[in-house]
């Protein structure tokens, strides 16, 4: 028998409180350490270490692989999430910033927890200052919130009043491209900001049930519904419009091509079948080992920033006592539903800039 002999370097362990732990390794010339310049290293260590690879440091003469080995324990509760005007915390020390990775993508089976994510997205959304509208097809859990303050007439259900509210909101960001465009013209000496540099806020559309939606419309519309997503999710980022996509399965079908890759925020919730995840998480599929937990266990999934890894995630604790009603009624004392532009008034005013969009009779 021939002994094989294998050289590692020396590494130090640091561990980072309760949830998680580095791996430093020695950048020092030899010749090994080409093997740890990347993720390839990563994902064996996360396999054998039980642990999710969440990111890697370059340091003078080390590089450092961080893991979580706890991300229970990172769980958040609703009332705990830090919010700022464009940054949403939801785990701890997980901060989604919607300017930096737009557009949401959410999947989820019946019962993976999915209506309760989107609670903690909406309660996000509406303290982070943006505008909301949400679009309920099944008309369950979130249908009722269109009578609370703090989205009063922001959440549609029944095919051709979504099909209306979207459009409006697609024509809104048309509006807003004009009303940006004139701003730069009007403040050519400053630097370019983006909408929020001229007081503009961010407006989001939170689409549940997306899939079963899209599936149950004409070719016509769906092709239509497809072609301003497209644009928006396109275009949206520096304007401040922002979706929020949520579904059971995604598939190749309900999100076009031309959008997919525009989504950089993506959380799927339960377990998935593998060719979810490769719709979900693209570039993980075959490194990343997506475990799978209880089924008792509500709200954990998979979360990617891309072009981050995919690591897990727990959504914040909805509490026992909590009325979705009550909750986001109260939100709007603080923070009230903006009136609903009439789609005249929009369309009036492209019309009186020459503004070119996709014309559809919703
Ligand atoms: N973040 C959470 N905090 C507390 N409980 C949760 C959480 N997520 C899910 N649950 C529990 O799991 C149940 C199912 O969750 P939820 O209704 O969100 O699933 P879903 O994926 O939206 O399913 P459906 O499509 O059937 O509505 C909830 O009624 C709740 O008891």
């Amino acid at each position: 028998m021939v002994k094989q002999k294998i050289k590692l370097p020396k590494v130090s362990l640091k561990n980072n409180g309760k949830v998680g732990f580095s791996i430093y390794l020695p950048m020092d010339g030899q010749k090994y350490q080409d093997r740890f310049r990347d993720r390839r290293i990563s994902q064996p260590l996360s396999a054998m270490l039980f642990a999710d690879a969440v990111g890697t440091n370059d340091i003078f003469g080390f590089k450092s692989f961080d893991f979580i080995s706890n991300p229970l324990g990172l769980r958040l509760g609703l009332a705990d999430m830090t919010i700022t005007d464009h940054t949403i915390e939801i785990m701890k020390g997980v901060v989604w910033d919607y300017e930096k990775y737009p557009q949401a993508l959410i999947s989820g089976d019946t019962g993976s927890g999915k209506s309760f994510f989107l609670f903690s997205l909406l309660n996000g959304l509406i303290k982070s200052g943006a505008v909301v509208d949400v679009a309920d097809p099944k008309e369950t859990d979130l249908s009722v919130l269109g009578k609370t303050a703090s989205l009063k007439y922001r959440v549609t259900y029944g095919r051709d009043r979504i099909l209306k509210s979207f459009y409006r909101f697609y024509l809104e960001m048309i509006k807003r491209g004009r009303e940006y465009h004139d701003l730069l013209n009007d403040n050519l000496e400053e630097n370019v900001g983006n909408y929020r540099k001229y007081g503009l806020k961010p407006h989001f559309f939170v689409f549940d049930e997306f899939g079963a939606f899209v599936s149950g419309l004409k070719y016509n519309e769906s092709e239509a519904i497809q072609q301003i997503l497209g644009q928006i999710t396109m275009l949206g980022r520096q304007l401040g419009y922002f979706v929020a996509i949520a579904m059971q399965k995604p598939t190749a079908d309900t999100i076009g091509s031309a959008s997919r890759d525009q989504f950089q925020f993506r959380v799927a919730l339960g377990k998935m079948k593998s060719s979810g995840l490769s719709m979900m998480f693209p570039d993980d599929v075959d490194e990343v080992q997506f475990k799978e937990l209880s089924k008792n266990l509500k709200g954990w999934g998979y979360l990617a920033m891309t072009p981050g890894q995919a690591r897990s995630f727990f959504a914040p604790v909805i509490p026992k006592d909590f009325v979705p009603f009550k909750y986001f009624d109260e939100l709007g004392e603080q923070y009230p539903a903006v009136p609903v532009e009439p789609m005249g008034e929009i369309k009036e005013f492209l019309a009186s800039k020459s503004a070119k969009y996709v014309e559809l009779n919703f």
